[in-house]
């Protein structure tokens, strides 16, 4: 049987099927090996069995009741007969068991996604050619953090991208060092690449080197949604309520996308204004996605915008992305920025949320939205109301904040209030 299988997988190979002959091979010698040791085993413990039970019969059956020698040797060749029956079905049942585990192995082992080396490129607008040596002139530096570096880097072809290169595993855990961690990062990274929705970045292409992964966005001309507060907050820049609303309600389509439509579902677990892209038209566009909790990094650093569950317990669920969505909304409102110290040394709470519900108790939510905004009277109705949607947002009970189902329709009828 496995020499028929071994001369099926020289066929395919003589075919040009991809599969590796040596590493088959070898996996068929040493299976073969295996099963023909285990057989002569089972087969000579079989033989013992019998021969062990049968001396044991004889002994009690002579010492008990002696019969005529004729009948004796009957009994005996019956007695015989029954316990090879007995012991070769437990050798059958023993054996198909046996075998099942091989062929399971098998089967897995052919099915593992193979550790991969170089590029691996999602986009025809990319070659695997020119984007490896590409990537030698990470001189554009977009970002940095903790976990990598973001780098502007131009194409031969023209095209402009944005590659994140992650920090190498050097100061991880042996686990994450391992072939098998390396090859779930990569299962995890193909996932990330089949999401398609028009407020997520897809990730055109990953790169891994022996001891990092690298990947591949779309450029964006107009940066990160902290890049255009920070011009607002500079005064170089005014955003209209329709275009603040218009981010958000992105945002929140972005989120309902990952957690109701995705299969299995993903959380964002680092949602943040860097981490929202914006085109042109200002429709915004999630990038990271999932990435915090694939390199094993989830609810290690806790910032302005992460829920008190996730950096104080680690519990991360849908519920925590909203609270992050409620920060950045209510950034959106008050054009404050969440990391000013102001809200550490107000009396009323310790943050941006926190301050904002306790004007909104006082009644005194007009006075916290920027001044900018206000004049028509009725987007200012639809912003009091958006601040009762992000104080509900920011409510320390994970189960008080609404989902991002619930959140997509409150904020695309804001203006039916
Ligand atoms: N696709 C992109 N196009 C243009 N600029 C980008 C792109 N991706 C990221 N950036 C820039 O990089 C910045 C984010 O950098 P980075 O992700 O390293 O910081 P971070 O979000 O604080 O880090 P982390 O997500 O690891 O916590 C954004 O604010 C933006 O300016």
């Amino acid at each position: 049987m496995l020499k028929i299988v071994h001369i099926l997988f020289l066929i395919f190979e003589y075919l040009g099927l991809p599969f590796s002959m040596k590493k088959i091979s070898c996996m068929f010698n040493s299976l073969s090996g295996i099963i023909k040791m285990m057989s002569l085993s089972i087969l000579c413990l079989n033989i013992l069995c019998v021969e062990c039970f049968e001396r044991i019969l004889k002994e009690n059956y002579s010492v008990e009741s002696p019969l005529p020698s004729s009948s004796h040797e009957f009994k005996h060749i019956v007695l015989r007969i029954l316990l090879s029956i007995l012991f070769g079905v437990l050798t059958g049942i023993l054996c198909s068991l046996v075998f099942v585990w091989f062929v399971r192995c098998f089967v897995r082992y052919i099915n593992r996604t193979p550790i991969l080396k170089g590029a691996v490129v999602f986009s025809p607008k990319i070659s695997p050619k020119t984007l490896q040596p590409a990537l030698a002139n990470e001189t554009d530096v977009l970002g940095s953090s903790p976990n990598g570096k973001y780098y502007k880097i131009v194409l031969e072809n023209g095209l402009n991208i944005a590659v994140k290169r992650l920090e190498p595993f050097k100061d991880e855990s042996p686990s994450m060092k391992s072939k098998s961690a390396k090859r779930r990062i990569q299962q995890d990274l193909e996932m990330l690449s089949r999401l398609r929705h028009r407020n997520l970045m897809s990730l055109r292409a990953y790169i891994r080197e022996s001891n990092r992964f690298s990947l591949v966005f779309d450029y964006m001309p107009c940066g990160s949604l902290e890049d255009v507060m920070r011009e607002v907050w500079g005064n170089q820049r005014k955003l209209s309520w329709e275009v603040r609303l218009r981010i958000a309600v992105g945002i929140v389509k972005g989120l309902q996308y990952l957690h109701l439509s995705c299969n299995p579902r993903i959380l964002h677990c680092n949602l943040k204004p860097t981490n929202v892209m914006l085109d042109n038209d200002f429709e915004p566009r999630l990038a990271d996605c999932g990435l915090a909790k694939i390199m094993n990094k989830f609810g290690r650093v806790g910032s302005e915008y992460s829920a008190p569950e996730a950096f104080q317990n680690c519990r991360y669920t849908d519920k925590s992305d909203i609270f992050s969505f409620g920060v950045i909304l209510s950034m959106l409102l008050t054009s404050r920025d969440p990391a000013d110290p102001f809200f550490e040394e107000a009396s009323n709470g310790g943050s941006l949320g926190q301050w904002l519900r306790q004007m909104q108790q006082n009644g005194e939510s007009r006075q916290a939205l920027d001044s900018c905004m206000l004049g028509e009277e009725m987007e200012e109705d639809e912003m009091l109301m958006a601040v009762r949607i992000a104080v509900v947002c920011v409510s320390d009970l994970p189960a008080d904040r609404p989902s991002s189902d619930e959140l997509v329709s409150m904020l695309t009828q804001l203006n039916s209030f």
